[in-house]
């Protein structure tokens, strides 16, 4: 199946010399759930601004569904959705109202069926009538992803849509990520947070100073990055790692009453039953032992690290 987003080779340097994208190029398959990730200033917006046509490239292309996004700006922007950062809803008018408005924006007959569907999908139906001035802010999050879906479009862009919820309106909004999702939609968001990207989506992109480091599955990124560590608790407190056990990178934790040991869990071999067996013959009795991975975000502060070495 072909992609529904290329961008090849896009560049955007801001008037004043600052140089948003070096040459960013991606492939976003239909139906998909695309994490970026990346620090503050990193791109993604300017990203995601580009493609959207908000912001002229300098170089480099962009096609959505075949469409080139200046070329044929229209048809491009038409399969489109952007929910921006920032919240900016008319306070008096009518939820209702907006989402018919950002439809007719589109230039589309009008389609009420299709407008009940996203407001019932947001759970934003029984506040058809509210003014968003009377909304909550995890609603009126909601709102602007309806009004963004409005148009009907095939590519929705969600820049950073928690930033800022508390924990349970996040949840909330990866439930109406994963139903649309399941309609259809294809999806990039950016967040900040790692256990978002994780927990979401079916790629993660990582963006560092206007690159785009790497894009893979999450699950494979988990993989081919994921360290285990191996705790051992022992039954004694020790002061230093035993000499004989010198070769293994232990480190000590919990004021001397574990040992820390780091393998990657891919290797055949993790080192794990000749350690165990040093460990008794070191004379080491163990209380307990446990294993942890390293999550997304220990990955990815280690990438943005490597970068910038
Ligand atoms: N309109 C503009 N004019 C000049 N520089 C800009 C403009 N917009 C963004 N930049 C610069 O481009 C770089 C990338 O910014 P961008 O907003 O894309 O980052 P980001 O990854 O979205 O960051 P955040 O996570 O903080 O939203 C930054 O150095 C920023 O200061």
């Amino acid at each position: 199946m072909s992609p529904i987003l290329e961008i090849a080779d896009l560049r955007k340097t801001f008037p004043g010399g600052v140089e948003a994208l070096s040459g960013v190029s991606l492939e976003v398959r239909e139906g998909e759930i695309l994490a970026l990730l990346g620090p503050n200033g990193a791109g993604k917006t300017t990203l995601i601004s580009t493609v959207c046509g908000l912001t002229e490239p300098s170089g480099g292309t962009v096609r959505v569904a075949g469409h080139d996004i200046q070329r044929d700006f229209r048809a491009a922007r038409a399969l489109i959705g952007l929910v921006p950062q920032e919240i900016a809803l008319e306070p008096f008018q009518r939820v209702w109202d907006g989402v018919r408005f950002s439809r007719g924006l589109f230039g589309l007959p009008r389609d009420d069926a299709h407008l009940e569907s996203v407001l019932r999908q947001l759970s934003l139906w029984e506040k058809r009538a509210a003014q968003t001035r009377e909304l909550s802010g995890g609603m009126k999050r909601r709102v602007m992803i309806a009004k963004a879906l409005a148009h009907e479009p095939r590519v929705l862009f969600l820049d950073e849509p928690t930033a800022g919820v508390d924990v349970e309106l996040r949840r909330g909004m990866w439930e109406v990520v994963e139903r649309l999702k399941a309609e259809g939609v294809t999806i990039i968001l950016t967040t900040h947070y790692l256990e978002e990207a994780e927990a979401l989506a079916d790629r993660v992109g990582v963006v560092n100073r206007g690159e785009l480091l790497l894009v893979e599955e999450t699950g494979a990124l988990m993989d081919r990055m994921g360290r285990k560590e191996l705790v051992i608790e022992l039954q004694e407190p020790l002061d230093a790692v035993p000499a004989a056990l010198a070769d293994y990178g232990l480190e000590l934790a919990e004021g001397g009453a574990a040992l820390v040991y780091t393998y990657d869990r891919r290797s055949e071999r993790t080192g794990i039953t000749r350690l165990l067996a040093d460990l008794q013959a070191a004379g080491l009795a163990l209380r307990d032992l446990s294993t942890r991975q390293s999550s997304l975000e220990e990955i990815f502060v280690g990438l943005v690290q490597e970068d910038v070495a």
